[in-house]
């Protein structure tokens, strides 16, 4: 990527199945986080070795015991940058529901639903969260455009 500044790479997300294998090349440049993207830890390329990404499905499965793993990719402007995923994902119409319920525990989610309910949800969720992302820029910039209005009044008035 010339401009990385300027490209996606891919955004922050977890994967919706119960695995995924990841096979990335040298270039590297996955990352993830565990304390909701505040810091990243890079994924560090070893040859032959497959990453073993856990995804929403499991966590779901595993009544929230095992987290699914929260990543995204930075680009590099040097190297273009080859990664295979295998995604292994239930069928549209499975159950998503803890297997196993321990005495005490309350359950991750209210009902069983189906994988397709389960990723719909998600994807509304996600596009949820873009526009308050959006909205919160926006905000931001307007507020940019007061204070810059602000000053140059300031300045007029000291110039005057
Ligand atoms: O390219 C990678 O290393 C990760 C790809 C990925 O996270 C995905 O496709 O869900
Ligand atoms: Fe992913």
């Amino acid at each position: 990527m010339p401009s990385p500044d300027l490209t996606l790479g891919l955004k922050r997300h977890t994967d919706p199945g119960l695995i995924t294998l990841l096979l990335q090349d040298q270039v590297g440049g996955l990352q993830a986080t565990r304390d909701g993207g505040n810091t990243w830890i890079t994924v560090r390329p070893i040859p032959g070795a497959f990453v073993v990404n856990l995804g929403d499905y499991g966590h779901y499965l595993s009544n929230g015991r095992f987290k699914s793993a929260d990543h995204q990719v930075a680009v590099n402007s040097t190297s273009s940058r080859l990664s295979i995923a295998a995604f292994l994902n239930p069928a549209p119409n499975a159950q998503v529901y803890p297997v196993k319920i321990e005495e005490g525990e309350k359950a991750v989610m209210d009902e069983p639903i189906s994988f397709t309910e389960m990723y719909k949800r998600k994807m509304n969720n996600d596009l949820h969260l873009a526009r308050l992302k959006k909205i919160s820029k926006q905000e931001e910039s307007l507020l940019e455009d007061d204070n810059k209005d602000k000053s140059c009044k300031n300045l007029q008035q000291i110039l005057a």
